[in-house]
């Protein structure tokens, strides 16, 4: 072995456009700029728990021009099987951290970079800590629910996919004097859902963050009829609940909830009270692809540089973020375990209020 310094890097959580980009980003920096050696690890933390363990040699051959355009990972990511509590086939649960630990050893590297939403890099920190291992965390999620960055990657681009579902949508429903509802993804947050519902020119967005009654959106169909339109465009953000407070699961029964399904709840609703012909789009897992947009491969290649010279100067424990229009990095206790929601009170709800957007409250 060579004496060059071995660092890490895994991608973790759901996969979203932009990953590869970093990954690009990462590579290109501490392999040229540092000379140092990068081992990719597959599929999140699992990669961590095969034996030998599942990783790769990354250099620059790996990435000739066309990853940097390329949606997915090619890491492979897990969104199961944390390894604190790791489920085991007869339904017990097991505390698997310390293979972990050995697995970073076997793979003798000095600093790791994990590019994760919250839940993710509360766990690799976890897991670090453990293995005393120096830690950044870069954010990616199309949620863009991760505390203390303005952006995080992915999102940019599955709010672009919204908006283009949305742009689609508006000539079939003004052809047909249809309601059409679009239910997008966010988990418990409404970002994607109020960006695409602003930009996409919607007439009622629906969040988590803000309750809704039905009553209010009759109200607005109406409206938009007396102002003789003939079509309008709805967007649910899935974790939206029933009027009754239910969530609405695609996988009922599972350990772990996965949403799905209200913007079939709301569609029936407003056929009910409108007599009006609604159509139901679920936009799903098409928001994760797609081609990444310029604002996410550029954030992803700011985001890859920054960490890799963090760890360069020492740091350890902390998450690249972009504030302020420059990029900047935070302690990751002050950011994991406290997801960032729609505020019902900032300039994207004000925007959309001001724009005569129906928010379910009034
Ligand atoms: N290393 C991991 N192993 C298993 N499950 C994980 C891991 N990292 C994240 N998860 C789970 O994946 C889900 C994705 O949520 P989240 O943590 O928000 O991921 P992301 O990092 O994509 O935001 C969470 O339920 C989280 O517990
Ligand atoms: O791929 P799965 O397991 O169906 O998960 C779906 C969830 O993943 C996401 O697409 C992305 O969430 P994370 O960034 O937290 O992984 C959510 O919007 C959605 O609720
Ligand atoms: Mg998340």
């Amino acid at each position: 072995m060579t004496n060059r310094r071995r660092i890490g890097v895994l991608t973790s959580g759901g996969d979203c456009a932009g990953l590869n980009a970093v990954l690009r980003a990462v590579v290109q920096r501490a392999v040229e700029g540092y000379g140092w050696h990068v081992v990719g690890i597959h599929k999140g933390t699992a990669g961590l728990l095969s034996r030998p363990v599942e990783a790769e040699t990354l250099d620059l051959s790996r990435f000739q021009g066309e990853l940097l355009r390329r949606a997915g990972t090619i890491l492979g990511t897990t969104n199961k099987g944390n390894p604190f509590n790791f489920p085991l086939p007869d339904g017990r649960r097991l505390d698997r951290s310390e293979e972990i630990v050995e697995g970073f050893r076997e793979l003798e590297i000095e600093g790791l970079i994990g590019i994760g939403g919250d839940g993710s890099l509360a766990i690799l920190s976890r897991l670090c800590e453990k293995a005393d291992l120096p830690l950044i965390g870069i954010p990616k999620t199309i949620d863009n629910d991760v505390a203390g960055t303005e952006v995080a990657i992915g999102y940019a681009t599955a709010v672009g996919v919204a908006t283009d579902a949305l742009d689609h949508l508006q000539p079939t429903a003004a052809s047909h004097d249809r309601i059409m509802v679009l239910e997008v993804m966010g988990r418990d947050a409404g970002h994607i859902a109020l960006a695409a519902g602003i930009a996409g020119g919607a007439d009622i967005i629906l969040v988590p963050e803000i309750p809704y009654s039905l009553d209010n959106l009759k109200r607005k169909i109406d409206e938009l009829r007396r102002r003789d339109r003939n079509f309008a465009l709805v967007v649910v953000a899935e974790a939206v609940r029933t009027e009754e407070g239910e969530a609405v699961t695609a996988s009922p029964g599972a350990a772990k909830a996965r949403y799905g399904g209200i913007g079939h709840y709301i569609g029936q609703k407003l056929a009910e009270a409108t007599g009006a012909e609604v159509r139901v789009t679920v936009l799903g897992h098409v928001q994760r692809g797609g081609t990444p947009v310029p604002r996410d491969r550029l954030m992803a290649s700011i985001f890859g540089v920054h960490a890799v010279d963090l760890l360069a100067a020492g740091k350890r424990d902390r998450m690249v973020a972009w504030s302020g229009r420059t990029v900047t990095d935070l302690a990751l206790v002050d950011v994991v375990d406290q997801p960032h929601r729609v505020d019902p009170q900032g300039a994207l709800v004000h925007a959309a209020r001001g724009l005569g957007i129906c928010l379910g409250d009034r």
